[in-house]
């Protein structure tokens, strides 16, 4: 089993940690620059026309001053004090309007209002007396009459504008600094849920790798990292359902060492197992990728050969045998002579994995039971002593039936 997939997984998880991590950035950038500009806006309107309308008071006094020296003739200056006079209270309506629908405390501008109301009256005042002296003319009294109302409204305005302008720059900052505030508290929910996605990410990685590597046990034989038998059936069944698809060839190879048994007597267990090993290196370097080899217990062995027919599965065996008379034995059975018997079957139509199995190892019995060190298939059956002949199938069961008796 390769660590491919398991690499796969990782790429994809990373990629999608790394996406998610990159949107959710974004949108963090992106919500607080809405956020800063949203606020910005609220109050720079206010603020532009409390600017403008700051100028107001100062050109009604000067306004006023000019009435004073004006020659009765020249209207010029009563007409600037007119108009003056009609709009400061429009800007003061439209200013009053922009204070009630913002989102000032209503504590901190109602004696703001309040000074802007008394403005207004005094502004009607102002009006009642301008049109009585455009109707009478100037004298003393009247001019400082007049005076006095522009002295109390520049006064009230200048309070009042004034006072909104610092409530205003005080709303902003506050709010700009809620936003702030706000800004860290969502950027630190994002990272953590960034993070606790992260982290689900690693454990169902981790997860993955448990189960695959539980999966890679359940499936190796400990000893020589070979395949086990329930893994051969499982690749087997494969084979046999794509073997039905496209009408490839598949054999079936089963070898079993020669008298094994000795080797433990003569050297030990442990040398045994590293017989064993050494064994099925060698078989591992005997065939190609495609090939499954698997050991089915004690010191049977097993070699499934997709697109391969009997006839090359048997030249195969046969290179088999050589290669297990040459391969190194541990130092201490250097005297030892290991030989296989190997069994080789090619699947016919109609044949299950079992039939397969069945005649590969009714194969492998014959080829002991002529001597061992041999390869017997359905292409060179072992020949009777006595007649020469070769032995087919069913004359290997009647001698595996005899023997056993
Ligand atoms: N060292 C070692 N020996 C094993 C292992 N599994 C099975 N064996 C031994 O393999 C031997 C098999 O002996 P037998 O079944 O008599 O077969 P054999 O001696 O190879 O004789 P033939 O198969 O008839 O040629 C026994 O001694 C088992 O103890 C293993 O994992 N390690």
């Amino acid at each position: 089993m390769t660590n491919a997939p398991i690499r796969a997984l990782r790429r994809r998880l990373l990629l999608a940690f790394g996406l998610l991590a990159s949107v959710c950035a974004v949108a963090i950038v992106y919500y607080a620059a809405q956020a800063r500009q949203h606020v910005g806006a609220d109050y720079t309107a206010m603020v532009a026309d409390v600017v403008r309308s700051q100028e107001d008071p100062a050109r009604l006094l000067t306004a006023l001053t000019r009435l004073e020296n004006e020659h009765p003739d020249h209207r010029i200056h009563q007409e600037e004090l007119g108009e003056l006079l009609l709009r400061i209270p429009r800007r003061i309506e439209n200013i009053r309007i922009q204070v009630l629908r913002s989102d000032l405390d209503r504590r901190d501008y109602a004696p703001l209002l309040e000074e802007l109301s008394h403005v207004e009256t005094r502004l009607e005042a102002l009006l009642g007396q301008f049109v009585q002296v455009q109707r009478d003319g100037l004298d003393e009294r009247e001019i400082e009459r007049l005076r006095e109302l522009g002295l109390e409204i520049e006064g009230g305005l200048a309070w009042s504008y004034s006072e909104l302008n610092h409530l205003v720059q005080q709303a902003s900052a506050d709010q700009r600094q809620t936003m702030g505030w706000l800004t860290l508290a969502v950027v630190s929910l994002l990272v953590m849920v960034v993070l606790a996605v992260g982290a689900v990410m690693l454990m169902m990685l981790r997860l993955q790798r448990q189960r695959d590597a539980m999966r890679h046990q359940s499936h190796t034989d400990v000893l020589t990292g070979l395949f086990n038998r329930r893994r051969l059936q499982e690749v087997a069944e494969q084979e046999f359902a794509r073997r039905q698809r496209h009408d490839a060839p598949l054999s079936l190879m089963l070898l079993d060492l020669d008298h094994f048994k000795r080797v433990n007597d003569a050297y030990g267990h442990p040398v045994g197992d590293e017989v064993l090993t050494s064994f099925a290196e060698t078989l591992q370097r005997q065939v190609r990728r495609l090939d499954t080899v698997a050991r089915m217990g004690g010191e049977e062995f097993a070699v499934l050969l997709p697109n391969t027919d009997g006839r090359a599965a048997r030249q195969l065996a046969e290179r088999i045998l050589g290669a297990t008379r040459a391969m190194p034995l541990p130092e201490e059975a250097g005297d030892h002579r290991l030989t296989v018997s190997i069994g080789v079957s090619e699947a016919r139509q109609g044949d299950s994995f079992e039939h397969l199995y069945t005649r590969a190892d009714r194969r492998l019995y014959g080829a002991k039971e002529a001597g061992r060190d041999r390869v017997v298939s359905s292409e060179a059956l072992p020949k009777v002593a006595n007649s020469g002949a070769p032995l087919d199938d069913d004359e290997l069961d009647k001698l595996q039936q005899r023997n056993a008796r």
